[in-house]
């Protein structure tokens, strides 16, 4: 039986007015803890929702851009008190929405919050350079201009962080915006789209379109009047954003998959070591593109590390993410959930040892959500699917090794190079890792997973292309340079 309570329906934003979809056609979004709970409805949109939207966006860039950066981050700060005022609010969306647990919502809306008032910083300060110019008398410099409209596709996972740490660079630099976020998080956006109208951003200059993928994605990339692309999701989608791209000479900027790695070498601080890989692996049930999926042990610590880990991961509660006493909550919808099953079945059948987990929760309360345990292999090797592959869900494969050089062999055996960790009080373990492992977040004695907002944020190999996101480092991305020369 499926209960509405309070499911409303949340329209496209296109030009400043909350809008209904072309299709007059409507997409539910699920609880993912209970799957007979609406939690809202978002627009099913056409390609002619995208097309009004981008048209929206090319006709506000000029007067976006022609404000001063002052003037820019002045929105963004108004736009970040209004979400702290609607803090409680967004972050229960969020749960019940994608399913994280509240305590985790609650740190992603407040960082939402801080990467706003970074960026609206970023204002303020330089945009370029000034470069002697061969003749003395002349004045060379360079100047930042945006690139005009930002086509933003957004994933479910971190439906407050990323979508934000998008819009908030995108817009400080000077352009406008047309955002589609994941289906399963729409209603979340809609939200922080809310704070951006209550905070005053002039008309066209941020636009949301829901709905799927291969239709406003689509049309979003194939757009001409979207100059910049910046995508964060698979590596499927992420492709072909890329081809749209390349087809009709776009920016582009992609965010994907990791498979990342955390050494712990036989000198590790045992605790420390066990705690980061639950923390970086089982948060937000295995759902971060920076979460820990392989964990290569040293065999002189294995037995003690296999144990500790073992017992302390028997104690995670698995349920509903409102409920205070929950530690991890379900998938994000059952396909997720069907995909970690079956990576599961996977690892079984190529011959890994099923140590923890791999079932769905026997709690009848839970029936209804789409909850996997957590779930730990033994014996994987290399070769196998599971130490291959991205699952995107709470499964940690544990591989044993003699050496670190092995380990760091093992590490960067992969296609992804997204982020890694090393756990060791051995200054040339150290080193060695930091300069050999083949990822963009390299972390020694701490979690694979967490991303710190004024830094830069990116991958190696198949996890990203283009230049990174976050910090000074954003400002590649939303703008070009302009190189100016002036003779008197
Ligand atoms: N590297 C990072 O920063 C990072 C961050 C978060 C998630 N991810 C990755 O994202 C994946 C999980 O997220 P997801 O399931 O939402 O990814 P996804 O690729 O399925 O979807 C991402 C976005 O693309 C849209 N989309 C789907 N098909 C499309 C198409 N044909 N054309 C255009 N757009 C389309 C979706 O609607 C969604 O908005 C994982 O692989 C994860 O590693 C990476
Ligand atoms: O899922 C990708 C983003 C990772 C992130 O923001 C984090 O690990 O905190």
């Amino acid at each position: 039986m499926t209960v509405q309570t309070t499911a409303v329906t949340y329209q496209n934003f296109i030009n400043n007015q909350w809008v209904n979809s072309t299709s007059e056609d409507l997409i539910s979004s699920l609880n993912p803890a209970n799957r007979n709970e609406i939690v809202g409805y978002i627009q099913n949109s056409t390609e002619e929702d995208v097309d009004r939207a981008v048209e929206a966006a090319k006709k506000a860039k000029k007067g976006w851009r022609k404000l001063s950066g002052a003037e820019r981050g002045n929105y963004l700060y108004k736009i970040a008190s209004v979400m702290e005022e609607r803090h409680k609010e967004i972050a229960e969306t969020l749960t019940k929405e994608m399913g994280k647990t509240l305590l985790e919502a609650k740190g992603e809306t407040s960082r939402g919050i801080a990467i706003l008032r970074y960026f609206a910083g970023e204002g303020m300060r330089d945009t370029g350079d000034v470069i002697p110019a061969s003749d003395s008398k002349a004045l060379m410099y360079t100047n930042r201009v945006p690139l005009g409209v930002a086509g933003i596709i957004t994933p479910w996972n971190f439906p407050v962080a990323i979508p934000i740490w998008k819009m908030a660079p995108a817009l400080i630099y000077g352009n406008t915006v047309v955002i589609k976020p994941a289906q399963e998080a729409a209603i979340t956006a809609a939200k922080i789209i809310e704070c951006m109208e209550e905070a005053g951003v002039p008309e066209g200059v941020v636009n949301l379109v829901t709905g799927r993928g291969s239709i406003v994605g689509q049309r979003i990339i194939e757009h001409t009047g979207v100059n910049g692309l910046t995508f964060t999701g698979s590596n499927k989608v992420g492709k072909s954003v890329a081809e749209g791209a390349v087809a009709r000479g776009a920016k582009f900027q992609l965010e994907m998959g990791g498979k990342n790695p955390i050494i712990v070498a036989d000198d590790a601080d045992l605790e420390q070591a066990v705690e980061a890989t639950i923390s970086g692996g089982l948060r937000s049930t295995g759902q971060k593109c920076t979460a820990t999926s392989r964990v290569i042990v040293q065999e002189g610590i294995y037995e003690q590390f296999r144990e500790r880990l073992l017992e302390r991961t028997r104690e995670i509660t698995v349920g509903d993410g409102m409920k205070d006493h929950v530690w991890m909550g379900p998938c994000v919808n059952e396909n997720q959930l069907n995909t970690v099953l079956s990576y599961i079945e996977t690892g079984k059948e190529e011959g890994a040892t099923l140590s923890l987990g791999g079932e769905r929760p026997r709690d009848p309360e839970l029936e209804n959500g789409f909850y996997v345990e957590p779930t730990i292999f033994e014996d994987v090797n290399q070769d196998m699917t599971i130490a291959q592959e991205e699952i995107f869900g709470p499964v940690l494969a544990l591989m044993k090794v003699d050496t670190i050089e092995k380990a760091l062999e093992m590490a960067n055996d992969v296609t992804f190079g997204l982020s890694a960790s090393i756990f060791t009080k051995n200054i040339d373990n150290m080193f060695e890792f930091i300069d050999e492992v083949e990822a963009g977040l390299v972390r020694v004695n701490f979690e694979t997973a967490g991303v710190e907002l004024q830094a830069p944020f990116g991958g190696m190999k198949d996890s990203s292309s283009g230049s990174r996101e976050q910090g000074t480092a954003a400002k590649e991305f939303f703008t070009s340079i302009k190189t100016v020369y002036v003779k008197p």
